[in-house]
């Protein structure tokens, strides 16, 4: 596995090693040892979420006040672009958003640590999205950020308005969210 850093120094992108021979393929997915040798991270993944979303879904962009949790993405089916945005109000990338295509063809996986939010859209027909958490789900910390934000600015591939949960729809400006000291 090796890393490749983004704009945003605690997202770390990582490129699995990827075995291929004439029946396919295997890689190691998640390592925790591996993960803590590259990324100096140590972290206890307590769950494993799985999602499928027909093509221009945005979930997002989201995030747990209380319990953040820290994520490992992958797209197992399809392609997504996968934001993550700083929310810590003393970092100097507060408000910084990072966008990063994963895919099941191109096997990367994303870390985002607790104290942002995150959020996709889906590029492909569908898409399965597997990801590990670093804390339980908390309904009633659960907290959304409204993914068109003018203040973020995010640029979203989109070519037509995407599809949303109601909730979604009723996201939080940045300026007016709950976030993280
Ligand atoms: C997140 C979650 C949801 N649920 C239940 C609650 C709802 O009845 C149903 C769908 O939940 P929601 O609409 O919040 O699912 P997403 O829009 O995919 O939310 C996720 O999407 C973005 C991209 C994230 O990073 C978060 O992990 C998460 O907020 O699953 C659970 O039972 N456990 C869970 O951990």
């Amino acid at each position: 596995m090796s890393i490749v850093h983004t704009k945003i120094p605690e997202v770390i992108q990582l490129e699995p090693q990827v075995f291929e021979d004439d029946r396919g393929f295997f890689f190691e997915a998640y390592n925790h040892q591996k993960f803590a040798q590259e990324t100096g991270i140590v972290a206890n993944f307590v769950q494993d979420n799985h999602s499928y979303s027909k093509q221009n879904v945005l979930r997002g962009l989201h995030y747990q006040i209380q319990q953040p949790q820290g994520k490992l993405v992958r797209a197992i089916v399809g392609t997504i672009f996968d934001v993550a945005v700083d929310i810590r109000k003393s970092s100097t990338t507060f408000g910084t958003w990072v966008g990063h295509e994963l895919s099941a063809k191109n096997k990367r996986l994303l870390w985002i640590p607790p104290g942002f939010a995150h959020g996709f859209l889906v590029l492909s027909e569908i898409a399965e999205v597997l990801y590990k958490t670093t804390d339980y789900y908390a309904p009633q910390g659960d907290r959304t950020i409204l993914w068109n934000d003018p203040d973020l600015a995010i640029d979203w591939p989109l070519s037509t308005p995407p599809i949303l949960s109601a909730k979604d729809q009723a996201g939080k400006p940045l300026r007016t969210a709950e976030v993280f000291d």
